[in-house]
């Protein structure tokens, strides 16, 4: 999917519940503005990666503290209405220009299926090299919610995410991720995914999307 329609698909969502549509000259700064963004993110979940792998000293976690305490405050009175933010908005970025659910690089992308790889750093693990159950199903309603949400599909909310865990899912090694849609039914779209590591299939979910009505939020 190109980011032109991305973007449109976004602006249907939004506009259908509610919010002005979101737009990319709601981002100041054009092109050199983009990149910085995804450079922001990527850096933000490379720290996360390194803090959680790291056993620093005393001196390093006050240092470390103090740091992002001041990043807190200088960015405190820089908030803004959820429609005006950046985070999670960037829709044309395979981050989604957030950290929360590791980035889905999509190598194809269509009306009705999409797959790609994802990786989960050291952040996201469980116990013995394992990703952790929750952050799963984040990464499979993230997928699905993407492709839910787009080709023009009127805006939709995750109903119910079934999950199962086939084998671990490994942190530090980058997998296939795949998704589809199975069936529409008026309001409803069910779609599926999985996680493979090579031919091991690690985990495979099922969710329900319904299509919300005008003013739903
Ligand atoms: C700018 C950037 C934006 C980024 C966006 C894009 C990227 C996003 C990426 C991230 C994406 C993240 C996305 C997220 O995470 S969305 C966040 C997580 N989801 C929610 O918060 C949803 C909360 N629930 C609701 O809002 C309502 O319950 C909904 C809207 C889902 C339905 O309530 P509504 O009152 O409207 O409809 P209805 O109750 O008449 O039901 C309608 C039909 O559906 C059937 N049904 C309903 N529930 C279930 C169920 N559990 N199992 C089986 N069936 C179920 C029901 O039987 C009926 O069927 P039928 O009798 O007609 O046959």
């Amino acid at each position: 999917m190109t980011a032109e329609r991305a973007e449109a698909s976004v602006a249907k969502v939004l506009s259908d519940t509610g919010e002005r549509p979101w737009r990319s000259s709601d981002l100041h700064g054009g092109d050199e503005y983009s990149a910085t963004y995804e450079d922001l993110t990527h850096a933000l979940g490379d720290f996360l990666d390194r803090l959680a792998e790291a056993r620093p000293d005393t001196e390093l976690i006050e240092s470390m503290t103090e740091s992002l305490a001041g990043w807190a405050r200088e960015l405190g009175p820089l908030a803004v209405r959820e429609r005006d933010r950046v985070f999670g908005r960037r829709t044309d970025l395979a981050s989604r220009g957030q950290t929360m659910s590791p980035t889905i690089e999509l190598a194809e992308i269509s009306d009705d299926s999409a797959s790609g790889t994802v990786y989960f750093g050291s952040y996201f693990l469980g116990g013995n090299g394992a990703v952790h159950g929750g952050a799963i199903p984040l990464m499979f309603d993230e997928i699905l919610g993407r492709l839910a949400n787009a080709s023009g599909r009127p805006p939709q909310r995750t109903a119910y995410l079934h999950t199962d865990y086939r084998s671990i899912t490994p942190v530090g090694r980058t997998l296939g991720v795949r998704a589809w849609l199975c069936s529409e039914d008026g309001r409803k779209r069910i779609l599926r995914a999985t996680i493979h590591d090579g031919e091991t299939l690690c985990a495979e979910a099922e969710g329900l999307f319904v299509a919300l009505k005008p003013g739903q939020p």
